[in-house]
């Protein structure tokens, strides 16, 4: 290093050790003039071509120990996902695998005058049902009020999407009278839209983060309409005859492992949000609806929505692959047939509704019992959620009910039916104990469940950071080390093949290709005679060459019949480098690059370039026979 002394400022040094440091300074900075006339140290002279081992060795180094960092990192974080995963999975059975929830219906402004509200949310987990003469209270793990908005029962149906993510197969279900909200909050309006919309974002988004796994998304709708399956999504069928037959005629299958597939139904992979999302609002509107006494737009159906999760591990976890499904139902509304006004078809519709619902309810009441038959089998909705509903799975049901005096009877049914499946966890009404026992414990799980995430996005950030530091080292590496190796290599390759462009890997790659696939037998090698007569030849274009560089004629005469135009594209490269040679050694002439003939109005002969090896290829030489005649009789 050189240091010049000829002012006097204060220069560092980097001094290892602290030897040699300046003690006098206080800010170990050693001040020219101070500098004793002879340096204690000798001279260093670097030579920049010569490869600093040391440092290499240091930067690789560096590198591996940040791979390791980052596999260990790695490692860590999919511990941590692991137990993030179970403390939540612990979190909802505790819970319970079957949860219910109720949403109150706000009196609608056309009947908010004439009606006293006969439901009373008590608290955030009971309703009481009834005037003052009858009361009765029914409890729910978490009761919406009518001022509660889509954000509210969202907020507390996030767990549950997030399990779906797991792996485990989600059921959610709105369930309800006709005309009390089912559709509100699944489907919700464009201003303030539902459950399934917001469920669809959550889960892309949710995936973005999770660093530990990919995912793929798949969309399908269905409805189970007067005991058939119409698939929502199926594509407009041309012949509608036909149509109406493929979207009604799906069957449903059940493997060995329990496992349920509707057999048919259309399938579209959503890779973001704003897919789906369409996917959704187009099955919807093929939706059956009808008018009603009850509902303008009442839903004649169920309406079945199925997400499926594909889950991948990364590959340091052993790319384990898991499928789920989510279900979002929106159950069509039970109904006194009588109350509804429904005649014909939509008495039909309404009778085949509740007989399927009456369904769902024996199931549910097998499940609570613990019974080894649960009958599935009774209807098309009980036999496609049945891998969805039982053990193992998630399920969340969302009771709607009116506050409408009138609609008391249907009310206190939904609330009966709602709390039975709640009671399929616990068979028996939990004590004051044992209760609080529960809501301790459940405390506890999500207090480690966040700290798992936490715990989790530190690590997230700290492999961010080695990756970081990885690719600069890495990038520094080959830079530093891969110039100078190339550098070295330069003169040899130089001497090699001299080339007019730069040759990149990939070129040069290509020219080895070729050089094997178009080389010629060894009897087609030029010989010495005809090298000879070669060389006179384009010694003779050279002098025409010259003579037309004066610009005494268009075209030349090369021997006998064999000419060429001025305007030869190949002749014209040779006048502007008279000196170029070709590839194999020889000056190039145009006959030999390229047998195109750019002469005014005549169609250019194109050889393809696998022909233009040598002028003396047999192929090519009745190439440019024909050439010779056709330039002669140009002339
Ligand atoms: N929470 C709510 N806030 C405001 N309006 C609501 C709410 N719930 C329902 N509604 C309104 O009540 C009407 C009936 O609701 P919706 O169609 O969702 O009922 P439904 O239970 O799906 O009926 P059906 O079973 O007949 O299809 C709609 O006009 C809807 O906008």
């Amino acid at each position: 290093m050189f240091i010049s002394t000829e002012n006097e400022e204060q220069i560092s040094l980097p001094l290892e050790n602290g030897v040699g440091s300046n003690l006098d300074s206080p800010d170990g900075l050693l001040s020219a003039s101070k500098m004793p006339e002879s340096p204690p140290f000798p001279a260093v002279f670097t030579d920049v071509n010569v490869v600093p081992q040391l440092e290499k060795k240091e930067l690789e180094t560096k590198i591996a120990n940040l791979e390791g960092e980052i596999v260990g990192l790695r490692q860590k974080q999919r511990s941590l996902d692991e137990k993030r995963r179970e403390t939540l999975n612990k979190i909802l059975d505790t819970k319970g695998c079957i949860r219910v929830f109720c949403r109150i219906r706000p009196l609608l402004s056309t009947i908010r005058r004439i009606h006293k509200p006969i439901v009373v949310g008590l608290g955030s987990e009971k309703i009481v049902v009834g005037s003052a003469g009858s009361r009765k209270e029914f409890g729910f793990d978490k009761v919406f009020s009518q001022e509660a908005t889509q954000e509210d029962v969202f907020v507390e149906v996030e767990p549950i999407l997030r399990s779906a993510l797991d792996g485990h197969n989600v059921c959610i279900l709105a369930y309800g009278q006709t005309g009390t909200g089912k559709t509100f909050t699944m489907d919700g309006t464009n201003d303030s839209p539902g459950l399934v919309l917001r469920a669809l974002k959550d889960l892309f988004r949710q995936a973005s983060f999770d660093s530990s796994a990919s995912f793929t998304f798949s969309i399908s709708m269905l409805e189970v309409y007067l005991g058939n399956l119409r698939d929502l999504l199926a594509p407009k069928p041309s012949n509608r005859a036909y149509g109406a037959v493929s979207r009604c005629n799906l069957n449903i299958q059940t493997d060995l492992k329990g496992l349920v597939e509707i057999e048919g139904l259309t399938e579209v992979d959503v890779s973001n949000f704003t897919k789906a999302s369409w996917w959704y609002t187009k099955g919807r509107q093929v939706r059956s609806t009808s008018w009603t006494n009850v509902n303008e737009a009442s839903s004649r159906s169920h309406c079945l929505t199925r997400i499926t999760i594909f889950r991948r591990g990364d590959a340091s976890g052993g790319g384990k692959a898991e499928v789920s499904k989510l279900w979002l139902v929106d159950l069509g509304g039970s109904e006194r047939l009588l109350k509804t006004g429904a005649t014909g078809q939509t008495l039909d519709e309404g009778r085949a509704i509740n007989l399927s619902l009456s369904a769902l309810g024996d199931v549910i009441a097998a499940l609570r019992r613990k019974r080894g038959h649960v009958p599935y089998r009774n209807s098309k909705l009980t036999q496609i959620l049945k891998d969805s509903l039982g053990d193992g799975s998630k399920v969340l049901m969302l009771v709607h009910v009116s506050q409408c005096e009138e609609d008391i009877g249907e009310t206190t049914c939904s609330l009966s039916f709602a709390q039975r499946a709640k009671a399929v966890e616990s068979t028996r009404e939990l004590t004051e104990d044992l209760k609080k026992q529960k809501e301790k414990r459940i405390a506890e799980l999500e207090e480690d469940m966040r700290d798992a995430e936490e715990e989790y996005k530190r690590v997230g950030n700290q492999i961010q950071k080695a990756e970081f530091l990885l690719s600069e080292s890495r990038k520094l590496f080959s830079a530093t080390y891969q110039l100078l190796k190339d550098e070295g290599k330069t003169p040899t390759s130089a001497k090699e093949e001299p080339s007019e462009f730069p040759a990149t890997p990939k070129a040069s790659e290509k020219v080895i290709k070729r050089k094997d696939t178009y080389s010629v037998p060894r009897f087609m090698n030029p010989t010495m005679a005809s090298r000879q007569r070669k060389t006179a030849a384009e010694r003779e274009i050279d002098s025409r060459a010259r003579m037309l560089r004066s610009g005494t004629r268009s075209s030349i005469q090369i021997s006998g019949s064999e000419s060429l135009s001025y305007l030869d594209p190949h002749f014209k490269a040779l006048l502007r480098n008279p000196n170029k040679k070709s590839r194999h050694g020889y000056t190039s002439t145009p006959l030999a690059e390229s047998t195109k003939c750019n002469v005014s109005d005549s169609k250019p002969i194109s050889v393809p370039r696998a022909k233009m090896v040598s002028s003396l290829d047999p192929n090519l030489k009745a190439t440019l026979r024909r050439h010779r005649r056709r330039m002669s009789d140009l002339i």
